[in-house]
C-alpha cells in the first residue's frame, strides 16, 4: 500500500509523523517505509487553493493507492463531541457562489454548473465508500469547506440553514475534488476541535482533538 497523507499544518498530524520517524524507515525526507507500506507526507498549508495545488503536485509526482487527509475541525452538529473523530464522506464549497441581497446562491443555482456534472453527484462531492481500506468504526458525517470561517450569527444560520452539514474544514472539499477528478481513492478524517459558533478560542479542544487523530493515524498505519 503506498498511501498520501495529506494535512494542512503540521502540528495536527506531529505525533504520527515523530512515531512513524521512530518506527519505519525514512529514505527520503518525508516518505516512510515497512515493509511493502509506503507512506509519504505531503503538508499542503492551509484553505481550498493550497490544499488543491499541493494534493495535485503530489499526485503528478506519484503514484498511490490511496489519499488521507487528516485534520482538525469544527461541528455544527451538537450531538458530536470535541475530540470526536469522524469520517466525512461528503463535501460541499460553502462559500463558492454569490449573495444575492439576503439570499446566498451556490455554483449550481447561478446555472454555472450541473448538480450532477462529475466530480458532483446531487451537488456534493461523495468518497466511494467501497475503497476506503479501514474498518467502519468512524461516525460518517457531511462536511462543508469554506474560505472564511464561519463565525458570525447570521453566517452561521445561513450556512446552517443552506447546506446542513454536520462538520466545517477549510480543506476538506479540494481533497474531494482532486482526487475525484484524478480517480484515486481517497478519505478524509478530521477530529472535532470546536464547534462552529461565534469566534471563541477558549472553548476549543484542540490538544484533544490532536490527540485522538494522531492516535487513531497510528493505529491505522499498524494495518497497513
Ligand atoms: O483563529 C481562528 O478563528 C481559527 C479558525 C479555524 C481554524 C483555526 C486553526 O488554527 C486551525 C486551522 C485548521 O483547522 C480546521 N478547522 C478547525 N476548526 C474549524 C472550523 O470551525 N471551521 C473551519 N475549519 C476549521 C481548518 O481546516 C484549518 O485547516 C483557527
Amino acid at each position: 500500500m503506498k498511501l498520501l497523507l495529506v494535512a494542512a499544518t503540521e502540528p495536527e498530524i506531529s505525533p504520527f509523523i515523530r512515531h512513524i520517524a521512530q518506527n519505519w524507515k525514512s529514505p527520503v525526507a518525508n516518505i516512510y517505509t515497512n515493509g511493502n507500506s509506503e507512506i509519504h507526507i505531503c503538508l499542503t498549508g492551509v484553505g481550498l487553493v493550497a490544499t488543491t495545488y499541493a494534493v495535485t503536485k503530489a499526485l503528478k509526482i506519484g503514484q498511490y493507492d490511496f489519499v488521507l487527509q487528516a485534520g482538525v475541525g469544527g461541528s455544527f452538529d451538537r450531538s458530536i463531541e470535541l475530540g470526536q473523530l469522524v469520517m466525512v464522506q461528503s463535501e460541499e464549497f460553502g462559500d463558492l457562489g454569490a449573495e444575492d441581497r439576503n439570499n446566498y446562491l451556490d455554483i449550481f443555482d447561478m446555472g454555472l454548473l450541473q448538480p450532477n456534472e462529475h466530480p458532483f453527484t446531487d451537488g456534493k462531492l461523495d468518497t466511494p465508500l467501497h475503497e476506503i481500506p479501514f474498518p467502519f468504526k468512524l461516525l460518517t458525517v457531511s462536511g462543508l469547506s469554506i474560505n472564511t470561517v464561519s463565525g458570525r450569527e447570521s453566517t452561521i444560520a445561513l450556512r446552517n440553514q443552506r447546506f446542513g452539514a454536520q462538520v466545517e474544514s477549510m480543506e476538506g472539499a479540494a481533497l474531494h475534488y482532486v482526487c475525484l477528478q484524478e480517480n484515486i481513492p481517497f478519505a478524509q478524517i478530521r477530529a472535532i476541535s470546536n464547534y462552529v459558533e461565534p469566534r471563541d478560542k477558549s472553548k476549543w479542544k484542540m490538544k484533544e482533538a490532536i490527540i485522538a487523530l494522531n492516535k487513531w493515524l497510528i493505529d491505522f498505519s499498524s494495518t497497513l
